[in-house]
């Protein structure tokens, strides 16, 4: 069996490089002409662990390549992924642009069967509408309109763990509907994965419509518990808890388990944002309530915002001659992704009062100035109060404080001491909780994490005066 990718994003690739290393031929399309030369010459545009040693393998092993071309592509495969964009639209609702020009374009240059498979995330109804598009250009070709399937495959991988979490899949979804194609459909499907339920089965199957909510129910969820934490973990500063005690005490139940449990500055990335509010508005137009998952994104939004709101109580508003330090720039470590990342947020905001901001990001720097570029479109000169320095600790000199936005492993074990020296106020923001309250406390540094008895620590490192009164105000 054959396999055809269109679109090399994050999933497109990392589903092309897995199924070729796997054995089987893959041909991956994307409409970028400069993203596939890249990959032609062997640079991947994307950071995601281990993506360039498994892509240049099987390039080199001639399993995989990469085009431009529809019609090869199409020729190509017995199976047809799509995996484009389906960003939110200003409504919140998934734009299927992407998805609906990838089926016409199928459409347009199918010659015999094949099988596609969604694995972009859709709103229930996508796989009708992408049949609708087919159906359509082959009928419009004077062609059989029963020479395909299409099938759901939604895609659960993490982004700086994608390749381990397609190899090894906790369940593999499927939603097939009955029509004359079934039997085929599951047979070709059974057959893809069938290196992942050798030991036992990991494939759920389903109809397409289930499928399609599973990927929606999966995300809202996973980005439920994390605001469902944030505010525990507020509640807890509140109080005189710690958001980490109580992790651990509520992870041991089997009920609830250990993970997506952490607090922190908000979730950001490609996923969790956009999907919920793609299903809130999927409910809507449907007369339905997603209370809980509107309370997520609302609860969400507030927590973006949470440091800055902490430094500001103590800094005063007008931040006009604060230097502040952002480590950590990426959604999550172990990627390059910018999309909805909460230092967007916070880094637009401080540069609004007025503050320097000194930023270290190991990988995503480069896509973190595009973004903040979209941020701060009409208000370019914000942006000469920024700059990305290449180490981390040369972003901390003179700084009033220091921001842990995400967490980078080399993050965990700084050296405090330097770090003092270096800082003109040691004060540390930590959204992602790395750091042991107590021991900043005892080194004399002033430290707020996410839920730590923030109430309690030591705060009693003051801030420092600036020489001119209004900018202490
Ligand atoms: N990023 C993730 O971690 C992740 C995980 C699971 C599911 N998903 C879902 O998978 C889908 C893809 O996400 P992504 O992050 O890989 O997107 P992406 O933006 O990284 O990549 C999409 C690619 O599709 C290409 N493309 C767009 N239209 C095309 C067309 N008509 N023909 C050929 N190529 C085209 C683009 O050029 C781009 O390279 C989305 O629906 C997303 O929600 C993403
Ligand atoms: O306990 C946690 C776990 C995560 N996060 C944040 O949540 C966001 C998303 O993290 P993660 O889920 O690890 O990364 P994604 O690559 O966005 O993956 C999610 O979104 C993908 C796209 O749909 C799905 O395929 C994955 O299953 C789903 O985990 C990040 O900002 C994290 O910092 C937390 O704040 N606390």
């Amino acid at each position: 069996m054959r396999v055809t990718v269109i679109g090399s994003g994050y999933v497109g690739l990392v589903t092309g490089a897995c199924l070729s290393d796997l054995g089987f031929k893959v041909v991956c399309l994307d409409k970028d002409e400069d993203k596939v030369k890249m990959l032609q010459a062997g640079e991947v545009p994307i950071y995601e662990p281990g993506l360039k040693e498994l892509l240049s393998r099987n390039h080199a092993e001639g399993r995989i390549r990469f085009t431009t071309d529809a019609q090869l592509a199409i020729d190509h495969g017995d199976i047809l992924f799509i995996a484009v964009g389906t960003p939110a639209q200003e409504d919140g609702s998934a734009d299927l642009a992407h998805v609906l020009s990838v089926a016409a374009m199928v459409g347009r240059n199918l010659k015999d069967f094949k099988l596609i498979v969604n694995k972009s995330t859709v709103p229930v109804g996508t796989a009708d509408r992408v049949r609708a598009a087919v159906k359509h250009e082959l009928t419009q070709r004077g062609m059989s309109s029963e020479m395909f399937d299409v099938v759901s495959n939604p895609e659960f991988l993490k982004e700086g763990a994608a390749i381990d979490d397609f190899m090894r899949p906790d369940r593999i979804v499927v939603g097939i509907d009955d029509g004359i194609h079934h039997e085929k459909s599951q047979r070709m499907m059974g057959d893809l994965y069938a290196s992942f339920n050798r030991h036992h089965s990991r494939t759920v199957w389903m109809d397409v419509r289930s499928a399609e909510l599973t990927k929606y129910a999966a995300n809202a969820m996973l980005a439920t518990r994390i605001s469902f934490m944030n505010e525990i973990a507020n509640l807890a500063d509140a109080l005189g808890a710690d958001v980490d005690q109580i992790r651990r005490g509520i992870g041991a139940d089997n009920r609830i388990g250990y993970s997506f449990l952490y607090a922190g500055c908000g979730y950001g990335g490609s996923c969790f944002p956009k999907d919920t509010q793609a299903l809130v508005s999927t409910a809507q137009a449907h007369g339905q309530l997603m209370s809980v998952v509107n309370a997520t994104e609302q609860v969400n939004e507030r927590q973006k915002t949470l440091l800055v709101d902490r430094l500001v109580k103590r800094l005063g508003d007008d931040l006009t001659g604060r230097k502040i330090a952002v480590w950590g720039l990426a959604f999550k470590p172990n990627t390059d992704d910018m999309r909805e990342a909460p230092s967007r947020v916070v880094i637009k905001s401080l540069l609004e009062r007025g503050a320097h901001v000194t930023a270290y990001d190991p990988v995503a720097g480069h896509e973190a100035m595009v973004a903040l570029k979209l941020d701060c479109a009409g208000q370019e000169a914000l942006l000469n109060n920024f700059n990305l320095v290449a180490h981390d600790m040369d972003a901390l000199h003179g700084v009033d404080a220091l921001m842990v936005l995400t967490e980078w492993k080399n993050f965990h074990n700084p050296d405090f001491q330097a770090m003092k020296l270096s800082m003109r106020t040691p004060y540390i923001l930590d959204g992602r909780n790395l750091y042991n309250p107590d021991a900043l406390a005892d080194l004399g540094i002033a430290y707020q994490g996410i839920g730590r008895r923030n109430e309690l620590i030591n705060l009693s490192v003051e801030p420092v005066m600036l020489e001119t009164p209004a900018l202490n105000a």
